[in-house]
Formats: structure tokens, C-alpha cells, sequence
């Protein structure tokens, strides 16, 4: 792999490689842009069968913060972190404080939090080391695990583009598909159940499909069996890359809104939703209560701020439907479009020499 090419591509600042021999710890840091402020992304734990592939997953999911974390108004860049190794066997306390070590290091530039594979636990052996992480205990006066707020801001967005593929956000009634039934999809799947819709779930784990089935009267199919099914809401909320040219054609339904990041494989498979009709809730935007939550404690946690802020998913769903219709593009365009001209405006209005760095964050 040509890594300098890769990073010129989208013009990545930074990739860091952490190895520490004693505790087992590989980990990729990469953080993507800093025009907005410090890089924050979580922290994926994956069994990554090359380093090529934990690279590859690395930067794109840095970039996917760095539209997220601009989407959602905050004043962060993005970058995230690949810890390669299986985390439910490869973790350990040593392999946590080395990799918040490494973090310290930094500086400021780079901030975690949980992804897939990570626990508030983890964050905690982090924090041994460094404040540059969130998403830590309450007990710390943190905001804790994301994942359920992340649910709730999916849930909003599931309903905004309810409203746009059907005229009527109720979700009463309707079928949904959710592909993973994990931290955020269990959640997510409370609050649809809630609302009177009927569930088909997956997962490759029998437990959380049999938690889901149990808990919620969904009906429970095999992992390559939820594209096909014959529903009006599809949530992918697993990994990334399931909006493929295998997958397009199985869809019967009429939106795609889901948690999971990087969702599209290539671009070009949003232009396909579009052209077949089916509303796409691009991902960076319904996914990001987790990190608006998270960003909060840099403040000081304040859970109803963080959670107003979170309810603006819905008017921004809501806005790229229109920006999208304006413009003639597809919503995935119009979502990077109204993260791109925020970036840039800031960019432009940080040109001002400023003798004192009024905007640095005030750690806790
Ligand atoms: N946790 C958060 O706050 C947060 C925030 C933003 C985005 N996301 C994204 O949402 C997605 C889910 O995150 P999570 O925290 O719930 O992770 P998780 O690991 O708790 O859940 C993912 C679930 O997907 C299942 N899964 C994996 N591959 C599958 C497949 N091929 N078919 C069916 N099921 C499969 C796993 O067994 C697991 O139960 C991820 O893409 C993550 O990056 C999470
Ligand atoms: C900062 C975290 C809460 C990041 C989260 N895993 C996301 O992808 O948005």
C-alpha cells in the first residue's frame, strides 16, 4: 500500500502507528482534519484479517468524523483509532493505559471515545493516562456509554426520512430491517418497538438476535437474508460497506437510515439509492448523537444541552432532503456539501491573526 498517496487522496494530516510489545497493543490513530478543532473519533477494536485492511478502515472512518463531528456544528475535527486484535479475547489493562499514553502524546490533537469492540471500561484505563478521552464513567461527572444516545439520534433521523419517503414521520406500522442488533441497535430497536413498528432483525451473534426476538416480538433472519426482506425501513447497524452492487438490487425498500458509518461502499451507490428512488439518510449525520453527547463533556457535562443539540438531527435530516431537491444531487452529496462549506467558512474566518487562542477547549 502507497500510504502517502492514500493520505494525499483526502488529504489526511496525520497517521500514527502505536506498538507496544508488552501488552499486545497495535493500534492506528488517524486523524484526518483539524481545521475545526482537536481530531475526536472513537476507538474500534476489530480482528482485522491485514493491516491493510485496519489502515484502510482507519482513515475512512477518520473522514467520516470529520464530516460528522462539522455536520453536527461542533467545533472538532475528526480522526479515529483501529486497535487491531479481538476484543473479546485480546484486551487487557496494560494494552488501554499504552495505547492513553500514546494518546497524551499528542497533545490535544486527537480525543477518544467508544466505537465497536470499546467500552466505557476501556475509556476508564484510558483516562489512567490522559484526559484526552470522553465517554468515561459517570461517576467521572462524564456522560458515559454513547451508544444509547446514538440510538435516540437514529431513531429522530429513522423518522425524518419516514417523513420524506412516506409524507408522515409515524413510524406505527411500519416494517423495519435492522442488520446488527448490538450497543446501539438494541436501543434503537426500544424505541421503534415503542412506536408500534414491527421488527426484523439480524445478527451474527445468536444472543442479541435472541434478546431482540424476546424483548420485542421481532422476527429473526439470517445475516444475508435482510436485504431481500420485504419491508419499508432498512437500518443498517452493523458494519460498514452494505450498500454495495450486491445488496441494491435485494432492497425492496423505500429508505435506508441506520447507525452504521461509512454505510455506502463507493460513492456511486448513493447515486444508485437515488436513482431507484430509496431515501438515504446519510450516515454521518443520523449517527452522530453518540459524538454530540460525547463533545458535550469537554464543556462540562450538561445532559440536557447535549440532548437538545442531539433533536437537531431531525431539522438537519430534514434540511439535506432539501438541499437535496434544490441542488439535483443526491443526499449523500448534500450532506458532504453542507459539511464541507461549514469546514470552509470556519477555515476562512480563522484567517484573522489572533494573538490569544480564545477557542482552545477547556478540558475538565
Ligand atoms: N456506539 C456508538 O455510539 C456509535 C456511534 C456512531 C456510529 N456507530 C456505528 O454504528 C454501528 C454499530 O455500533 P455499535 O456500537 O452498536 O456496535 P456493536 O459492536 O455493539 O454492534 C454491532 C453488531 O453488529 C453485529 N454484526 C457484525 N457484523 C454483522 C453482519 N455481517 N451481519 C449482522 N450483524 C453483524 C455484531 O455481532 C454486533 O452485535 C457501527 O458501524 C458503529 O461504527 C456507533
Ligand atoms: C466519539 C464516538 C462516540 C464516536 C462514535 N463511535 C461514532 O462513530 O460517531
Amino acid at each position: 500500500m502507497k500510504i502517502f498517496d492514500k493520505m494525499e487522496e483526502h488529504d489526511y494530516e496525520q497517521l500514527v502507528f502505536c506498538q507496544d510489545k508488552n501488552s499486545g497493543l497495535k493500534a492506528i490513530i488517524c486523524i484526518h482534519d483539524t481545521t475545526l478543532g482537536p481530531a475526536l473519533g472513537g476507538t474500534r477494536m476489530w480482528n482485522y484479517d491485514t493491516e491493510e485492511e485496519a489502515i484502510e478502515d482507519a482513515i475512512r472512518l477518520g473522514r467520516g468524523m470529520t464530516y460528522k463531528n462539522a455536520a453536527a456544528g461542533l467545533n472538532l475535527g475528526g480522526g479515529k483509532t483501529v486497535i487491531i486484535g479481538d476484543p473479546l479475547k485480546d484486551k487487557n489493562e496494560e494494552m488501554f493505559r499504552a495505547f492513553g499514553r500514546f494518546i497524551q502524546g499528542l497533545n490535544g490533537r486527537y480525543i477518544t471515545a467508544e466505537d465497536v469492540g470499546t467500552t466505557v471500561a476501556d475509556m476508564d484505563l484510558i483516562h489512567e493516562e490522559t484526559d484526552f478521552v470522553t465517554g468515561i464513567s459517570p461517576a467521572f461527572g462524564s456522560s458515559g456509554n454513547p451508544s444509547p444516545v446514538t440510538a435516540y439520534g437514529c431513531y429522530i433521523g429513522i423518522k425524518a426520512a419516514a417523513l420524506e419517503a412516506f409524507g408522515d414521520d409515524s413510524l406505527e406500522g411500519k416494517t423495519i430491517t435492522v442488520q446488527g442488533v448490538g450497543n446501539v441497535a438494541y436501543t434503537l430497536c426500544e424505541y421503534l418497538h415503542k412506536e408500534g413498528a414491527k421488527l426484523i432483525v439480524t445478527d451474527i451473534n445468536k444472543e442479541a438476535v435472541d434478546r431482540a426476538v424476546n424483548d420485542f416480538g421481532a422476527v429473526a433472519v439470517e445475516p444475508d437474508d435482510i436485504y431481500s426482506q420485504e419491508a419499508d425501513i432498512f437500518a443498517p447497524c452493523a458494519m460498514g460497506a452494505i450498500i454495495n452492487d450486491d445488496t441494491i438490487p435485494q432492497l425492496k425498500v423505500k429508505a435506508v437510515a441506520g447507525s452504521a458509518n461509512n454505510q455506502l461502499k463507493e460513492e456511486r451507490h448513493g447515486d444508485e439509492l437515488e436513482a431507484r428512488g430509496i431515501v438515504y439518510a446519510p450516515d454521518f449525520v443520523i449517527n452522530s448523537g453518540g459524538v454530540i453527547n460525547v463533545a458535550d463533556e469537554l464543556y462540562g457535562y450538561n445532559n440536557e444541552r447535549a440532548m437538545k443539540r442531539v433533536e437537531t438531527i431531525y431539522d438537519s435530516i430534514t434540511r439535506i432532503f432539501e438541499i437535496s431537491k434544490r441542488d439535483g444531487i443526491p443526499s449523500y452529496q448534500a450532506a458532504d456539501r453542507m459539511a464541507e462549506e461549514r469546514i470552509e467558512r470556519v477555515h476562512k474566518s480563522r484567517s484573522q491573526f489572533l494573538r490569544n487562542e480564545h477557542n482552545i477547549i477547556s478540558r475538565r
